[in-house]
């Protein structure tokens, strides 16, 4: 079962939604989703599966053919994306398609600046975004001129900046080392600590296995899971469906743990924990009997 998140209102809502591009490709059918306040969620799925064109509704850059999207209050179709821009923030898979002007400075107002914020605010929000990212030295460098895990990072920043209540990740780990990839699983931990709502587009299952966070599927343009990353990388049905492997330390768990069959099991920690706690049923498996 999904963690209790409160039985307050969702802060985005999908009623029904279904997008078909002017080529006439439906690119996703019937949606249904509802994100509170405090979740990060994961969406997940094979290629063409419709990932981005339903994160892309909850800013306005689609709006829905049928259906009807809110977020906060606001009806997605009635409001302008400048507005939707200060409630749900959009990093990019690839920072070039986001950074484009000359300091990393500069880069930090330029969102604040451009929702008409003034001075004082966004030196306030720029200042906070400084310190959490530890960009304090960095600020008269060219982004182009950093490598492209502290690029994404100054993309990050800037959206911090804005301090919009839903960040969106598309494919945060993409391109990223392993350093990469753990700093963008510590920033999501950081986002939610400071009361953002976090939605990740990812191939990323060892990311996902991570946080155990709500994962939403999709595949063929629909909606075929949403529960906890343990349950839905337990249902052999739904990942065949959808062509996903969950992560290798899950495979490796689930033929050690046979015995144990009721629990799977998504980290390194996690699988070491059971081993401490089950060496006889360990050498047993070991041993091939
Ligand atoms: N601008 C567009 N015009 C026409 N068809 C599009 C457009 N963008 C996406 N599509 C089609 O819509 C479907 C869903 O694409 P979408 O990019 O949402 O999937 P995705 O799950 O995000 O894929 P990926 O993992 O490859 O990014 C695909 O068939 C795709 O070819």
């Amino acid at each position: 079962m999904l963690e209790e998140v409160g039985t307050m209102k969702p802060y985005i809502s999908v009623k029904n939604v279904s997008h078909v591009y002017p080529n006439g490709v439906t690119a996703i059918k019937d949606i249904n989703l509802d994100i509170s306040e405090g979740e990060v969620v994961a969406i997940l799925g094979s290629n063409g599966s419709g990932k981005t064109t339903l994160v892309k509704h909850f800013n306005g850059l689609l709006t829905p053919t049928t259906g009807e999207i809110t977020v906060g209050e606001l009806n997605t179709k009635k409001e302008r994306i400048s507005k939707l821009s200060s409630l749900v923030g959009y990093v990019f898979q690839n920072p070039n398609h986001q950074t484009f002007l000359p300091t990393v400075g500069k880069e930090l107002a330029y969102g604040c600046t451009n929702l008409k914020m003034s001075e004082e605010e966004t030196e306030e929000r720029v200042n906070k975004a400084i310190e959490l990212f530890d960009l304090g030295e960095r600020l008269e460098d060219n982004p182009f001129d950093l490598n492209s895990s502290q690029r994404k990072e100054v993309a990050m920043a800037s959206i911090m900046a804005v301090s919009p209540k839903v960040i969106v990740l598309d494919e945060p780990t993409t391109g990223q080392d392993h350093k990469g990839c753990k700093r963008v699983l510590d920033l999501v931990r950081m986002f939610k600590e400071h009361g953002h709502i976090v939605v990740l587009i990812t191939h990323d299952m060892h990311l996902i296995g991570e946080l155990n966070c709500r994962t939403v599927v999709m595949n063929q343009s629909e909606k075929i899971a949403d529960d906890q990353a343990s349950i839905v990388f337990s249902d052999k049905g739904i990942m065949e469906e959808a062509g996903l492997q969950p992560p290798q330390i899950t495979t490796f768990a689930n033929a050690l743990t046979k015995l144990d069959s009721n629990k799977t099991y998504l980290t390194v920690d996690s699988i070491l924990k059971w081993i401490k706690e089950n060496k006889e049923e360990v050498v047993q498996v070991g041993s091939g009997s």
